[in-house]
């Protein structure tokens, strides 16, 4: 059902906030006000009545016209949007992990300029485990909230994590606004934390009371099996994750690093095996998407990121190590990620690669993929760093 009047603003107006968010923000209702950084992409907004959403795949193509936006810059027009939060019934964001620390002064203003009565959702829409809990530990940081402010903070804001699913490759850049995307989606929310106020009226959202086995699964699988494709793709010269995937060998180790987190998943969560075993064959399908044109740079940026210790590969692999599960093919995977270095366009491969050539591997596992000497996966990921670094100074 549509909410009219209401207004969300939705921080990152790329990919997953156009084609993703902003759509079913739309689609219920409300007005969505952008907030980014990227001054181009802002103008061209404000001067974009309309733009389009492009849904493809094996059943055909779809198309959603999203209507009823502004957008404003955050770094230039600050108070300009902290009224805007004022005033807001929900805040989103699709900016990126490791941008949440930005975005949360600004968010923080706003806040603590609402009535009491009146609590902002706080939804953060990133490939992240808790990433709502890391921009609302941010956002309640005193430098940005007077610690006096704080008892009643929940007066004012609440915020739910969530897991967000849908592959939205990099836009052709004549396509103006619109965005090309896959058909599936999901979108995961903890409710909780919103029961005695009142759940936003979001359609799409499939509202839960637990949601770490929803964004573990998610996490564990879409996007250890997309990644996993993307850096042995990489590592073979394959342009895109279809590509990739024609290949024999790397769908082998697809399916190899998914095995591998589907007997941890099912361990750890009581999910039914082959419940499992189905959803990783919807997803090799999904990410194997010809329609896509999905690039392995795409995927496979912020390496730094992907390697970190509660990430796709990382996480999993050091959780099965402690209980003397297999794990080959998350180690192949890992090492393809420490070998995507420098690559055009991507900070973080550049930083790895600056971090491999100073620094010890034993330094390099500790700081890049935050595993101590006492776990059972460190003396492995020590002999990957090894073993990379020393084809780097061949
Ligand atoms: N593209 C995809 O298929 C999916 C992406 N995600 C997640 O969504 C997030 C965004 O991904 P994409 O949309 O693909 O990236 P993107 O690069 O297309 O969009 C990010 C947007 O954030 C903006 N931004 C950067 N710093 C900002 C700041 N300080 N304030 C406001 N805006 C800022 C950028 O200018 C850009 O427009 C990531 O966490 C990603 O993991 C999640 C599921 C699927
Ligand atoms: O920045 P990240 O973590 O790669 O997020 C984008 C990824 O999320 C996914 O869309 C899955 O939802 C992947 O297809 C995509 O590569």
């Amino acid at each position: 059902m549509a909410v009219m009047g209401k207004k969300a603003v939705h921080f990152g107006a790329g990919n997953i906030g156009r084609g993703f968010v902003a759509c079913f923000l739309h689609n219920s209702g409300y007005e969505v006000v952008f907030a980014d950084v990227n001054g181009d992409l802002i103008d061209k907004i404000n001067a974009t009545p309309s733009y389009r959403v492009i849904e493809v795949g094996s059943e055909g193509t779809s198309e959603n016209t999203i209507t009823n936006y502004r957008a404003i810059n955050s770094r230039t027009h600050e108070e300009d949007l902290v009224e805007e939060i004022r005033t807001a019934d929900v805040v989103t964001c699709s900016v990126g992990p490791n941008i949440l620390k930005f975005i949360a002064p600004v968010i923080a203003k706003g806040i603590d300029r609402r009535a009491d009565e009146n609590p902002l959702h706080v939804i953060a829409c990133e490939n992240a485990i808790g990433a709502t809990d890391t921009l609302a530990g941010f956002i309640k940081d005193a430098r940005n909230t007077d610690p006096e402010r704080l008892e009643s903070h929940h007066m004012r804001a609440r915020y739910a994590n969530s897991a967000i699913d849908r592959i939205v490759p990099a836009q052709d850049p004549n396509a103006g606004l619109d965005v090309t995307l896959e058909k599936f989606f999901e979108w995961v929310v903890d409710k909780t934390p919103f029961e005695d106020v009142g759940i936003p009226s979001i359609e799409g959202i499939n509202w839960v009371d637990n949601l770490a086995p929803f964004i573990e699964r998610k996490l564990y699988t879409v996007n250890t099996g997309h990644a996993t494709a993307a850096y042995h793709g990489y590592n073979r010269r394959k342009r895109t994750v279809f590509d990739a995937l024609q290949d024999k060998q790397i769908m082998a180790e697809v399916r190899g690093a998914l095995t591998e987190t589907k007997n941890l998943l099912v361990a750890k969560h009581n999910i039914d095996e082959e419940a499992q075993l189905a959803y990783m064959n919807k997803i090799i399908k999904r990410i194997g998407n010809p329609h896509l044109e999905d690039a392995v740079e795409r995927v496979g940026r912020a390496p730094l990121r992907k390697l970190s210790r509660k990430e796709r590969f990382v996480g999993p692999a050091a959780e099965a190590a402690e209980n003397n599960m297999p794990i080959k093919y998350l180690l192949d995977a890992i090492e393809m990620t420490f070998r995507f270095q420098d690559v055009e366009g991507d900070d973080e491969s550049k930083e790895l690669s600056t971090i491999m050539s100073e620094n010890t591997p034993e330094d390099v596992v500790a700081k890049v993929c935050g595993i101590q000497t006492t776990e059972k996966i460190y003396p492995q990921l020590v002999d990957i760093v090894k073993r990379v670094q020393a084809d780097s100074e061949e």
